[in-house]
């Protein structure tokens, strides 16, 4: 595989990095009168205007010419034909199939859709109750990563559209967040969703025997636990680790990513909230992104666009952070979840082949909800000596029987990408004051943010996720440093109840490990 570096459509924008940098986005505008028009694309009921990005004809020409180069068209339809685009694991990357219409998806994905579906109108409507017959009110989705990231976003998100139980995540082992959680539930109607593809993670497991212990406490009775605990996994056998019957566990496949299962049963609690038709359009509005992804031409290709974009800012101009700012309270948990979905996905330094990628890859991607982000960090991004990127994420009109955001917030949306793009006058006399402005952002206008609109929006992340992954040439589908970490602390953990450490320790981690013992038991 060719690298990046010795790619000739890659020396053709790296010779203009200079020009680009420099390029005075109020001059691109004074130039083209019909800017916004030329470089704004609709789809799925989002417009994305990247009018305030350093492109024009020639740049945008340059780029597409990259992700021929890079034969992105390929990669793409090889994903979506289920080839093993996962080489490191030997694995498909088919979440799309989780989301393609019923009438042409694979038979396991519709069988487990079909269940899913039928299970949640017993939970919602009241026929499945718990052990001593009372309807669910309460359903704590344990996971953590893509098992619960996905489900967390949208459970917040759709909230005003959720007619079922309570909706609750825990994820952290701390313990924090699990009895805080508990305290809101009643354990004669609650249901514990374990979320895990591999059934194996430390922290997961560890929260549902908590969990678990909390059930039986109550209603001392194993049966409560065959009712009120459902698995969901990728390994329905591991589900006997806690007890639970393989054949009530909700499946997903290997094929799934951690960090893509929104889609499948990881999404069960979503389905619980909302209902399955609400569910359906979720799925919906993601294959909608999906068919915009493999048809429209890439220039004109949301994701196409935005993947191309952070790669010249992150790889070319050495713009490290890719900030993220939705403008509705709604779209909180976005930032963390594009956290997982991009850093994990594309934090690497090794190509397909093996070799060194020679560019920067993932930048940090990090944010905060407007308006509180403005009176956060927004002042780094205005006036730092670095130049962030910002993703601006507006909704424009409210889903039936809301009131709808505040003008006020639409109002400072606008204002912050133009403040950013604008800058104002130099005053000589007081250069503190002086915002320079060129600072470029794409702003992407919701219609409403309802279930259709918020699967096209994850959808359409994932692929620009896939579109840096391609032109870096990394694998976006594996995460072998984060099972390092993981290992470590297996190794680590009987040392901490007196134990001997399994494999020798660095002066740094001994020390630690003492000054922590001695003030634990001190
Ligand atoms: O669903 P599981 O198997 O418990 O894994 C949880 C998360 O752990 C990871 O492997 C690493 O954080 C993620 O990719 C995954 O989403």
């Amino acid at each position: 595989m060719e690298s990046l570096q010795a790619c000739q459509a890659w020396q053709v924008l790296a010779e203009k990095r200079e020009a680009i940098a420099a390029q005075s986005l109020n001059a691109l505008f004074a130039a083209d009168p019909q800017r916004f028009e030329h470089y704004s694309v609709e789809a799925a009921g989002m417009l994305l205007d990247f009018s305030k990005q350093p492109v024009d004809s020639i740049l945008m020409a340059d780029l597409v010419a990259l992700a021929e180069a890079r034969e992105l068209p390929r990669h793409r339809d090889a994903m979506f034909a289920g080839q093993r685009v996962n080489e490191t694991e030997g694995r498909a990357a088919l979440h799309t199939a989780l989301r393609a219409a019923v009438q042409v998806t694979l038979p396991e994905v519709k069988d487990a859709r079909a269940r899913m579906a039928t299970l949640a109108k017993e939970i919602r409507s009241g026929a499945y109750t718990s052990i001593t017959g009372e309807p669910i009110k309460d359903v704590i989705n344990i996971g953590i990563g893509g098992s619960d990231l996905g489900p967390r976003l949208a459970v917040d998100a759709l909230a005003p559209l959720a007619d079922g139980p309570r909706i609750h995540f825990v994820a952290n082992i701390d313990g924090v967040e699990m009895s805080r959680t508990l305290a809101q539930c009643d354990p004669r109607s609650t249901l514990v969703l374990v979320a895990s593809k591999s059934f194996g993670t430390s922290e997961t497991l560890a929260n549902a025997h908590e969990a678990m212990a909390w059930l039986r406490r109550d209603l001392a009775d194993d049966a409560a636990i065959a009712r009120q605990v459902i698995g969901i996994t990728a390994d329905p056998a591991h589900v006997r680790s806690l007890g639970l019957d393989p054949a009530s566990a909700l499946p997903l496949w290997d094929w799934v990513g951690g960090r893509y299962s929104l889609w499948s049963a990881v999404g069960f609690s979503v389905m619980l909230a909302i209902g399955p038709e609400a569910f359906e359009e979720l799925l919906a509005g993601a294959s909608a992104m999906d068919t915009h992804f493999c048809e429209a031409p890439l220039a004109r290709n949301m994701p196409v666009i935005q993947g191309l974009l952070a790669v010249l800012h992150g790889s070319l101009l050495g713009r490290r952070s890719q900030v993220v700012v939705p403008y509705t309270e709604r779209l909180r948990y976005l930032p963390a979840y594009l956290q997982q979905l991009v850093m994990e996905s594309n934090g690497k330094s090794v190509d397909r082949a093996g070799q060194a990628v020679t560019v920067p890859t993932a930048a940090a991607i990090w944010g905060q909800t407007g308006t509180p982000g403005q009176h956060a960090f927004f002042q780094a991004l205005h006036q730092g000596t670095e130049v962030m990127p910002v993703d601006f994420i507006g909704v424009a009109a409210p889903v039936a029987g809301e009131r709808g955001e505040p003008l006020e917030l639409a109002a400072n949306l606008f204002a912050q990408s133009q403040a950013l793009m604008q800058g104002n006058r130099a005053d000589s006399d007081r250069p503190a004051l002086h915002c320079p402005g060129n600072r470029p952002s794409n702003t992407l206008l919701l219609h409403r943010l309802d279930p259709t609109t918020l699967g096209a929006l994850i959808a359409l992340y994932e692929h620009r996720t896939f579109v840096e992954a391609v032109i870096w040439g990394v694998n976006p589908f594996d995460q072998y440093g984060v099972e390092l970490g993981k290992r470590l602390a297996r190794d680590l953990r009987p040392l901490l109840s007196g134990g001997d450490p399994s494999t020798e320790l660095d002066a740094s981690t001994a020390g630690l490990v003492r000054q922590f013992l001695a003030w634990r038991h001190g």
